[in-house]
């Protein structure tokens, strides 16, 4: 099992512990643990259908795991971002209803939301109007409105262009310094997000490796990633999955270093 690249003495949000997630015969993901600490940010890369939604699920308690726990201290609040929501087009419904939904919330938190997501004008805006950044802004807004202490972000930038995801990404280091909380994030741009990721971790079934961006970085596959665009992006998402590895361990500054 890999060991964990966090401070001992930081608090941790919460702690997966050793969890395996099954669909029927199909297990997807087979002792997991991994542990998020307050303030944050930590990076999940995999390949398609690799269990990566499935684990945000299990941590916001959607998901029963078929084996292992999800630790996560009673007062701790999670916002969650799902990858996708689907929102009848031809419903009439301003931002500010949605964010109301499903219990009445006051248009001053409501207001503080959408401040805290950089998008303080869009109150009165028809859902159904919005671009999809807007929209995505709408949603960081929703889950920000229980003040999280940690959030969890499903590829919350899907269909945005590249400034635009570069643009949410700034948004989430803004909200972190803002708020003080914790992000776990699912994402497909590790060439955006490693600059404001404190850890990467690749997840395919398992934790297949993890550490600093710097690690994740120096990797051939990262540096195919920076010179050769989207190949280089497939190149490391195929990386260390079609072969047994040592996973990388931390040494005694918490960095990590490749046993392989
Ligand atoms: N509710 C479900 N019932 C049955 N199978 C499911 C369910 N949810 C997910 N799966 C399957 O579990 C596997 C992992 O799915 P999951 O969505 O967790 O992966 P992912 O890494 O987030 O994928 P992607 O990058 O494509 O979003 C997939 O094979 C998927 O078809």
């Amino acid at each position: 099992m890999p060991r964990m690249c966090w401070e001992p003495g930081r608090m941790s949000l919460i702690s997966v512990e050793n969890l395996s997630i099954g669909y029927g015969a199909n297990t997807v993901l087979s002792h997991v643990s991994l542990s998020v600490n307050a303030g944050e940010i930590v990076t999940i890369v995999g390949p398609n259908g690799s269990g990566k939604t499935s684990l945000l699920r299990a941590i916001i308690g959607a998901v029963q795991p078929t084996k292992g726990q999800v630790i996560r201290n009673a007062d701790v609040r999670i916002g969650y971002v799902p990858q996708k929501l689907h929102i009848d087009p031809t419903l009439p419904m301003t931002v500010a209803r949605f964010l109301a939904l499903p219990r009445g919330i006051s248009s001053a938190a409501i207001q503080d939301a959408l401040a805290h997501a950089g998008v303080p004008n869009l109150a009165t805006a028809q859902m159904s109007r919005l671009s999809g950044g807007q929209f995505q802004r709408v949603l960081l807004a929703r889950a920000l409105i229980g003040k999280p202490h940690l959030l969890l972000l499903d590829e919350a930038t899907q269909g945005l262009d590249q400034p635009g995801s570069a643009a949410f990404y700034r948004q989430i280091e803004t909200v972190r310094q803002q708020t003080g909380c914790a992000v776990l994030m699912i994402s497909h741009e590790l060439h955006v997000v490693m600059s404001a990721s404190d850890r990467v971790i690749c997840l395919n079934g398992h934790v297949c490796c993890e550490g600093a961006p710097e690690v994740v970085a120096s990797a051939p596959e990262y540096r195919a990633l920076f010179g050769t665009g989207t190949m280089g992006a497939l190149a490391l998402y195929r990386h260390d999955h079609d072969h047994d590895h040592h996973h990388h361990d931390c040494d005694e500054h918490g960095q990590t270093e490749a046993a392989e």
